[in-house]
Formats: C-alpha cells, sequence, structure tokens
C-alpha cells in the first residue's frame, strides 16, 4: 500500500497529513507516537473507518484490496454468552471456522457459558480479536491489541501475527515498547500528525527508544 497523502483536519485545530509513506507487504509496522499524535486517526482513515475530510489518496496493490480493522475498544454485545458471541460471529462472518474451533484457539472452554460482562477486560480484549485469527485480510490494522491481555496471550497473540504476517501485512499501534521492538520489522513514527521517521527493527530496544524519541520534549 502507497499512501500518496491524506489529510484530514479536525475541528478543534489537530490535523493529520501523511504524503509518501509507503506500507510494504508481509511486515508487521509499529506505529509509533506520543499520545495524540495522531495514530488512530490515521488508522480510522486507512481502515475506511472514517473519512478524510481534505485529502485521501492512497494505492492499494490490488482491486479488492481487503483490510481488517480492530480498534482499540470495542462496544461487544455483552448482555451474550461467549459462545453466543461466538456463533453469532461464525454465522454472519465468511470464516470457515467452528464456534467450538475458534472457542479452543482463544482458550475461553471455561467460560463459553460465561456472559461476557461477566468476564475481564483482558478476556473481552481476546473476543474484539476473533476476526483476525479467523478471516484473511491484505491489511490488518490493530489499534492498541496488547492492552489488559495477559503476558501469555501476548506471547500467543504474536505468534499469531509472526503466521499472518506470512499472507498479509499488519500495522500496530502500541505504547508498549518492547513487545513492539520485539515483533515489528519496521517503524513509523508520527509526531503531531506528521510522520517524522521510518526505519527498520535493530531489535534493540535502546536503539529503538533513541530513535523513536529523539527530538522530543
Ligand atoms: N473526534 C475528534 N474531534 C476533534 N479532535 C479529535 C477527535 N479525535 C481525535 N482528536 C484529536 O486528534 C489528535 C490525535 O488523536 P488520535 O486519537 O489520533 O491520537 P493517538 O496518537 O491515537 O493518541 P493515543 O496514543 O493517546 O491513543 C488529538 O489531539 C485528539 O485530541
Amino acid at each position: 500500500m502507497n499512501i500518496r497523502k491524506i489529510k484530514h483536519e479536525y475541528k478543534k485545530g489537530f490535523s493529520l497529513e501523511v504524503e509518501n509513506l509507503e506500507i510494504p507487504s508481509n511486515k508487521i509496522i509499529g506505529l509509533v507516537g506520543e499520545n495524540g499524535a495522531g495514530k488512530t486517526t490515521l488508522m480510522s482513515i486507512l481502515s475506511g473507518f472514517m473519512k478524510a475530510n481534505k485529502v485521501y489518496e492512497v494505492e492499494t496493490e490490488k482491486k479488492d484490496f481487503t483490510i481488517g480493522f480492530i480498534p482499540s475498544e470495542i462496544k461487544i454485545y455483552d448482555f451474550l454468552t461467549v459462545e453466543e458471541f461466538v456463533k453469532l460471529f461464525v454465522d454472519f462472518s465468511s470464516t470457515e471456522m467452528s464456534v467450538d474451533e475458534i472457542i479452543s484457539l482463544l482458550e475461553m472452554e471455561e467460560k463459553r457459558k460465561t456472559s461476557i460482562d461477566e468476564l475481564s477486560q483482558g478476556m473481552q480484549k481476546k473476543l474484539t480479536l476473533i476476526p483476525i485469527m479467523t478471516k484473511k485480510y491484505d491489511l490488518i490494522i490493530l489499534d492498541e491489541p496488547f492492552n489488559s491481555i495477559d503476558v501469555k496471550y501476548i506471547y500467543k497473540l504474536k505468534q499469531l501475527l509472526q503466521n499472518i504476517k506470512q499472507r498479509a501485512t499488519i500495522l500496530i499501534s502500541s505504547h508498549i515498547l518492547d513487545t513492539l521492538v520485539d515483533l515489528c520489522d519496521d517503524f513509523i513514527v508520527l509526531d503531531a500528525g506528521r510522520v517524522k521517521d521510518t526505519f527498520e527493527n535493530t531489535k534493540t530496544i535502546t536503539d529503538m527508544e533513541e530513535r523513536i524519541f529523539e527530538g522530543s520534549n
């Protein structure tokens, strides 16, 4: 995917302006930047969740390019049980996986009859990730996927994303830098709505910290 130009202005003054940014295929790319840098705005626009109100010029490798977006917070139908929620997903999506397979992949067999509003935050977060585990996309966009999930599941999610990378590009925003350094191939640094830097991951946390935060206050 090539972002020729995206420009969006919010009424209260913040503007996002990204130009000539290549999102390479079959890579995991970390989108980093301070609070309010514009990560969610960029991800929402790229996924079609929000429309850029000034300029939107994006090129994709093919016409039927598919994008899966998991926002950082999704309100799910919390009056359903885990099993009912997964069944609803299976019935209304094109996945070939069964309800049992998905519940087993989530390691939530013991909670299948539990109402979602009685699950922990992390368990609810896991449910929001079902689409990327079960469907094929060309680009997967994940906004803060590691928030509130436990270390074991972070480990599993990292493995899953490494597998998915063989057939998709993955753009992840997170403030958990060591997880990103472990996982990503490349980084994009956003600062005040502009791309400050793009670089390859050297897999050394201090290196990456210096590169990302250098020049910041
Ligand atoms: N709906 C909105 N209306 C007006 N301004 C907004 C709106 N949504 C976001 N903003 C502003 O746009 C800027 C970028 O916000 P955005 O959520 O994209 O940043 P972010 O990098 O994802 O931040 P964080 O790391 O805190 O999640 C912020 O200044 C925010 O206040």
